[in-house]
């Protein structure tokens, strides 16, 4: 069992890029408030995000849109507040990230209410000049390729993307798009284990999966999700309860933070062939 390690110094952006170089795996979750927050933290995970996900998760709605800038921006200080070791990501609302100005203001806001770097869905044009726009400004940035909730209306539904060769081709374009505009990290959802291995090998940034097979260098999963709470859609096929086998809510951070470094989890029937 992995023993929490209060002592170990907190994360900075540049300990992702070393973590990589290493070869140690990066444990990311969600968190949405403090009290999580203080667990999280002494559970040991590396990374906390607060996710537009809690937009389906805490808010109750069927998507992320509805989530706003403001609302983040609350529970990125109720977060901030809980935690002394893990690295603080945000999510950019959808539409945040429309514009340059848009996505400094609101990335601002977020790092003022205490992330350390934001994140933002896909690599249109106009998505890598906000990424290159945030860099050069010292805001840290966490790319998010292959399925991205925001795009739920065209998409027509969370699907796997990048199943066919002209899609996989594209993403790993995307993928190195966004390195090379300044990215820092580079979260890929839902994407064929192979694709996601291949990404990830010629990355120059750590890429952390979920729903990506087991060959990024870390791991993200929503909080409620990996304690078995009832998510409102159909369990995607990436979710574990860690609670059964962790014991406790910490134990269960725990249990997945050790699976996720020692490389258990994901395994195939968490992954997408
Ligand atoms: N609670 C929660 N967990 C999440 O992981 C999550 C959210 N909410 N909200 C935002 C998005 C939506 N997500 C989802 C939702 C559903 C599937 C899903 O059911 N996928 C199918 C894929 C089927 C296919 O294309 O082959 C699956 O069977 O896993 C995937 C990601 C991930 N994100
Ligand atoms: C699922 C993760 C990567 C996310 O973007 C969120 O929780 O909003
Ligand atoms: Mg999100």
């Amino acid at each position: 069992m992995y023993t929490a390690t209060p002592n170990d110094a907190p994360w900075t952006v540049p300990a992702l890029a070393q973590a990589k170089r290493d070869g140690r795996k990066l444990v990311m979750l969600t968190c949405y408030d403090a009290g999580f927050a203080r667990t999280v933290d002494a559970a040991g995970i590396d990374l906390v995000l607060v996710g537009d996900s809690l937009g389906m998760v805490v808010q109750g709605h069927d998507s992320t849109l509805p989530v706003t800038v403001a609302d983040t921006a609350y529970h990125t200080r109720c977060v901030a507040r809980g935690l002394s070791r893990a690295l603080l990501v945000a999510d950019l609302p959808f539409q945040a990230d429309a514009s340059t100005d848009r996505a400094l203001a609101a990335s601002t806001e977020l790092l003022q209410a205490g992330a350390a770097m934001v994140k933002l869905e896909g690599a249109a044009p106009h998505k890598l000049d906000v990424i290159r726009h945030l860099a050069q400004r010292e805001i840290p940035v966490c790319a998010h390729l292959g399925l991205t909730p925001q795009s739920v209306l065209r998409l027509g539904g969370y699907k796997v993307q990048g199943r066919e060769a002209e899609a996989a081709r594209r993403l790993q374009e995307d993928a190195r798009a966004v390195a090379e505009a300044g990215a820092d990290l580079l979260v890929l959802e839902c994407v064929p284990t192979p694709l996601a291995e291949s990404i990830t090998r010629e990355s120059p940034i750590p890429t952390i999966g979920i729903g990506a097979g087991p060959h990024c260098d870390g791991q993200v999963l929503v909080l409620h999700d990996m304690l078995g709470l009832r998510s409102g859609h159909r369990r995607p096929r990436f979710v574990k309860d860690f609670l059964e086998e962790g014991g406790s809510v910490q134990g269960a951070m725990e249990a997945y933070a050790d699976a996720v470094r020692s490389g258990t989890f994901p395994d195939a029937a968490h992954s997408y062939a």
